[in-house]
């Protein structure tokens, strides 16, 4: 059984993996990064390797270094540290949790293999399950993520009894846009303890409603401190004050998925909103354009996002 832990809750950023021009990992910028996530951004809990990290392009001993690194410069800093440790091999996943929970991580994560699938819920549950055994002592998320990993099985449907099979589950990373589903994996699981982590950024405020219990997501990286404040009027019943910093989030997410937007951009805009250098993605992956990093710097301007925006720049558009 998973050790009664503090629930994950409020939000979780998606790490980046920081690279060098010539591709190889900067491990020297994650301790710098730590304190911008707390300090500047008021995000005090990280996913490490998942999609926004890269972390299927990157080796097995890469994701175990990165973790550590995550776990070492988080300590007494950050309140959970999850690893996403999910493979296409079994073998791999069960060794990166077990790593994981060598090295004191918080908690695991794990997507559903997408090579070769598993085609009903009941083999999934066994993957996962598998893998959860790896590291006993730690909670198991599921990350739910059907647009990437192309498994349709639905989150509620795999929710139904997945505590007599996996003892540690603990919750769910859902990166979708159903609520039908996510509110359903909410009401049927009302009695449990678990967390349900909403990974859509752009449509939190809905998932609040149908009653997510934090959010784990790439934009919390530079948009935290903007998406706390989104939180915190929500928790007010200040309903209307909510809905306006959802908006103002919206207005730049979807002016950045008009020109294209992905795990290279994202890299971009955490380069240019914190000053500290993400670097390139690593292929198959590409560099965001500079038209791409000049547009979305402008915007990140005319909304106030960046904090050195002065005073003078500020327009209507910008959010409160
Ligand atoms: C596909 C993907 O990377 N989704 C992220 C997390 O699950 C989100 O944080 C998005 O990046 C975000 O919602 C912007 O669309
Ligand atoms: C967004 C997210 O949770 C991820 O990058 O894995």
């Amino acid at each position: 059984m998973a050790s009664p832990k503090k629930k994950l809750q409020g939000l979780v950023a998606a790490t980046i993996t920081p690279m060098t021009e010539n591709g190889e990992i900067n491990f020297s910028v994650i301790g710098q990064y730590v304190d911008y996530l707390v300090k500047e951004q008021g995000v005090k809990n990280v996913f490490v390797n998942g999609t926004t990290g890269e972390g299927l392009s990157l080796s097995i001993s890469e994701r175990r270094r990165v973790a550590e690194e995550w776990v070492t410069k988080g300590r007494n800093k950050l309140d959970q540290v999850v690893i996403h440790v999910g493979a296409l091999s079994l073998k791999e996943s069960q060794e990166l949790a077990q790593h994981a929970a060598e090295i004191g991580a918080d908690g695991i994560a794990v997507i559903a293999p997408f090579f070769l699938k598993p085609w009903n819920k009941d083999v999934l549950i066994n993957f996962l399950k598998e893998v959860a055994a790896a590291a006993p002592a730690l909670p198991f998320y599921y990350y739910h993520i059907p647009a990437l990993t192309g498994i349709k099985i639905r989150a509620e449907e795999l929710l139904d009894g997945i505590q007599d099979k996996i003892p540690t589950f603990q919750g769910l990373k859902f990166s979708d846009t159903d609520l039908l589903d996510f509110g359903q994996c909410v009401d049927q699981n009302r009695q449990r303890q678990f967390a349900f982590l909403f990974g859509v950024d752009e449509q939190l405020l809905s998932a609040l409603v149908m009653g997510a219990t934090g959010a784990v997501g790439s934009t919390y990286n530079y948009l935290g401190k903007k998406t706390n404040q989104m939180l915190e009027a929500f928790e007010q019943k200040d309903f209307s004050v909510a809905l306006n910093y959802q908006f103002c989030i919206q207005r730049f997410i979807n002016f950045v998925v008009k020109l294209g937007f992905g795990v290279s951009q994202t890299k971009a805009i955490m380069t240019l909103v914190s000053g500290i250098p993400m670097g390139p993605p690593r292929l198959p992956l590409q560099k965001a354009s500079r038209e791409f990093t000049d547009n979305a710097e402008a915007k990140l301007k005319s909304l106030n996002f960046l904090s050195f925006t002065s005073l003078k720049d500020r327009n209507l558009e910008a959010c409160s």
